[in-house]
């Protein structure tokens, strides 16, 4: 028999110390609540180690470097090249070298207990810990059970590849050094992010995709950042997949109809799936947990349907993998659950109500790092038809006094999408080199709802590139 070690009572239980996991557990010590926080890896998650913090410090060096070549007068101080070893020491610190110490000090500062070790439920409100030295522990809560466990890679069936040591994006993100050649399977954000960052750092990156690059954003956008990878020199292939994949003394040899890949290293970056199936959901016995999509079906403040006490946000969630949107719903959960062991919470979050996480359908912004960035916000035509909302559509390339003083030649492109009845904004694409602190502008203006006639009074400022702003609301008639 299992030897326990300890067994502890709390408000509520967090299982997951990524991004989102540490808010929810704030949010609840803040509301009056004692929890006790449960992670298997590094505090911090994902995001912080392997995810965006690295991704992102890789990519700017190279974006400052390109910028400067941009504008005659700068251009001409640049004496020498990216110093690689230089990017990946500051990429080091921003992983903060993979020690978790300092996340682990946050979570005791803000009074939320942390326990190492593997979580699995048990039971209603129970949970069991394997800890790596100190064997099985068990917690019991009074209130909750928080599922913030994040998301793990998929592997695409494809022939060979299930028994090869390839890259995932925690190796990309992490890696001490740049190989000679990269091919990178999947046109998704990471795919799309890492196959440019290798490719300016050096290696020879050939980026296969099964059908088109970031199909979700309109065929300008994507256009913009094709043409960035290719001027990159990235090998792009689309509407591909390859058949087999095997690897020998010469590399990782990708099969296509007609053609192979061979390469030193392969990134597979193909998406990901909420990290539900391993925490005893199964085991616990209760119906109707999770949709045909294998998402678990949670309510508008992240209850888990059929359950009056467990609760999943972030990536777990599945609703939306985006570190920011995932502490939007860990706020929003987090403050719902410390209101309801008040008795101040009960039954449906009206929406856009402080307990219902209302943006998460309408108004999530996004940014993809790559140069040039594109920056999105909400609804894309094709989700408003399908929520029935008629949208009138402006776009125009960016070209303004802001951007064309901010370069030599700034190639942009700008898109909004109006609902034709409410006269608002329901979606937004900006692309071209720093459009990404344009995006909360739109964000704000959506959450808003903001009518167009009064969105007119809103006068971006001469000469930034947010007068694109009054070029497409000019154009929309104003
Ligand atoms: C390459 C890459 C780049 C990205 N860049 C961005 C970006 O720029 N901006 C952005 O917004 N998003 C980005 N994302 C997405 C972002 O990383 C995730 O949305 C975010 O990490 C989700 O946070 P989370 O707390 O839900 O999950 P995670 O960060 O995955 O944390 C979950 C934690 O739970 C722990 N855990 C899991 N199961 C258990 C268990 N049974 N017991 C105990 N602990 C457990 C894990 O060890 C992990 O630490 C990127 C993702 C990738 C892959
Ligand atoms: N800047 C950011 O905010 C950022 C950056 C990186 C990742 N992320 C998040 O991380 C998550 C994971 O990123 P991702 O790029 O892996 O996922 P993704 O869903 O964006 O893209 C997955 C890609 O893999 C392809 N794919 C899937 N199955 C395949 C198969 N069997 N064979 C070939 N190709 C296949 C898809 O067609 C798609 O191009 C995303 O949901 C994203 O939100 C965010």
């Amino acid at each position: 028999m299992t030897e326990v070690r300890s067994a502890e009572t709390f408000d509520v239980i967090v299982i997951g110390a990524g991004p989102v996991g540490e808010n929810v557990a704030d949010r609840m010590v803040k509301g009056g609540l004692s929890a006790l926080l449960i992670e298997s890896e590094l505090v911090g998650g994902e995001c912080s180690y392997w995810a965006c913090m690295p991704s992102k410090a890789l990519i700017r060096p190279a974006t400052a470097l390109r910028a400067a070549r941009d504008l005659a007068g700068s251009r001409e101080a640049i004496s020498g090249e990216l110093d690689v070893a230089a990017v990946l020491q500051r990429r080091n610190s921003f992983a903060a070298n993979w020690e978790d110490q300092g996340q682990a000090d946050w979570v005791s500062a803000a009074g939320i207990a942390l326990m190492r070790g593997r979580a699995w439920l048990t039971g209603r409100l129970s949970v069991e810990i394997s800890a790596p030295d100190s064997g099985t522990h068990l917690a019991q809560a009074r209130h909750a059970v928080v599922l913030a466990t994040g998301s793990v890679p998929n592997l695409p069936p494809i022939d060979g590849l299930a028994g090869l040591d390839f890259w995932g994006t925690r190796e990309a993100t992490s890696a001490a050094s740049i190989p000679k050649s990269l091919a990178v399977l999947g046109g998704g954000v990471a795919g799309t992010e890492l196959a440019q960052i290798y490719s300016r750092l050096g290696a020879r990156v050939s980026q296969l995709v099964r059908g088109e690059l970031l199909s979700n954003l309109p065929a300008p956008a994507r256009e913009l950042v094709r043409d960035a990878l290719r001027a990159d020199g990235v090998q792009l292939r689309e509407h591909t997949s390859p058949q087999r994949i095997r690897r020998d003394s010469a590399g990782f040899h990708l099969e296509l109809d007609g053609e192979t890949v061979v390469a030193d290293q392969l990134l597979v970056a193909t998406g990901r799936t909420p990290a539900t199936g391993d925490v005893g959901l199964a085991e616990l016995g209760a119906d109707g947990l999770f949709s045909d999509r294998g998402k678990l079906i949670t309510d508008q403040s992240g209850r888990v349907a059929g359950t009056d006490w467990l609760y999943a946000v972030g990536d777990a969630a599945g609703k939306v993998l985006l570190t920011h949107q995932g502490k939007y719903e860990a706020r929003i959960t987090g403050d719902a659950i410390a209101a309801a062991a008040k008795g101040g919470f009960g039954g449906a979050a009206e929406p856009w109500s402080k307990f219902a996480q209302t943006a998460d359908q309408y108004a999530v912004p996004s940014v993809i790092f790559t140069d040039p960035e594109v920056a999105t916000v909400g609804r894309s035509a094709v989700q408003a038809e399908a929520d029935g909302v008629v949208v009138d559509e402006v776009s125009l390339p960016i070209a303004v006094a802001g951007s064309s003083l901010y370069a030599d030649g700034y190639r942009g492109w700008a898109q909004l999408l109006i609902d034709r009845d409410q006269q608002v904004l329901v979606g937004a694409t900006f692309v071209g080199p720093d459009v990404a602190e344009l995006l909360h502008s739109a964000t704000v203006a959506i959450v808003g709802e903001v009518p167009l006639h009064r969105l007119w009074h809103a006068v971006p400022a001469y000469p930034t590139i947010s007068e694109v702003w009054l070029r497409l609301l000019e154009k929309l008639g104003l």
